[in-house]
């Protein structure tokens, strides 16, 4: 994938991976491809190892897969390994790196979203730095990250009005939670634990999907 329209990629399900629920790069390959399947929009390579041959190995294969399905891979915390493999973007935390030096790291292509927690201000910043998109969360307890700050689904109304990039919610989203969060304004759910410890990770990624219109 080379050329892709941002607008129609920064929306609907964006799937994020987990080494606990894919024990090996067989599994997550295969379950990542179940997500695609089943219509997820982005994919994100989330890995807290320091593990770079692995991180590396596992990154390249993914890009490989997302490529076939057109659709974009970006890499949690680590800009050089976005670099590195050429992955079509970047997703940082407030201590992961500041989205301007990211972007000028990266370039103008490449995605680079942030997350802003609970914080307007946090999100604007991220915007006026250059940033593709921005998550907040965690809007319900989450299993993956449960030390995870709360925050209020009143938030995304009020982003979606005043921040002029796509918004993203994140923490404990399932299939009983997801339309609040669509309904209060998110652009994507992102989602580990409901979609990858799914029997049927294709059909949840489609049941997550249905809800865009
Ligand atoms: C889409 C998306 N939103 C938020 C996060 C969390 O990022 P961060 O706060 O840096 O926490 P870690 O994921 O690095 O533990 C995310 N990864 N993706
Ligand atoms: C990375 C991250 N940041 C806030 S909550 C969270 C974990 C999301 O995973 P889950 O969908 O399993 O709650
Ligand atoms: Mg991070």
């Amino acid at each position: 994938m080379t050329e892709f329209d941002l607008q129609h990629q920064l929306h609907g399900l964006y799937a994020i991976t987990d080494s606990k629920l894919m024990p090996d790069t067989d599994a997550m390959l295969f379950q990542v491809e179940q997500a695609l399947r089943g219509g997820a929009h982005i994919i994100q390579y989330r890995d807290k190892s320091t593990d770079e041959n692995k991180r590396l190995t596992e990154s390249r294969a993914l890009l490989d897969l997302c490529n076939q399905f057109s659709r974009p891979l970006l890499i949690n915390d680590d800009i050089q390994l976005a670099k590195q493999i050429g992955a079509h973007g970047v997703h940082l935390g407030q201590s992961d790196g500041i989205v301007s030096q990211a972007r000028e790291y990266l370039g103008n292509n490449s995605i680079i979203g942030n997350t802003c927690h609970d914080s307007l201000a946090l999100a604007n910043t991220a915007c006026q730095q250059g940033c593709d998109y921005v998550a907040f969360g965690a809007f319900f307890a989450s299993s993956t990250k449960p030390e995870a700050k709360p925050a209020p689904l009143q938030l995304l109304s009020e982003a979606r009005s005043t921040l002029p990039v796509p918004v993203v919610a994140i923490g404990g989203i399932n299939m009983d939670n997801a339309e609040q969060v669509i309904t209060a304004g998110a652009d994507m759910v992102a989602v580990i634990h409901s979609l990858f410890a799914n029997d049927n990770i294709c059909n949840r990624a489609a049941q997550f999907n249905s809800l865009f219109s």
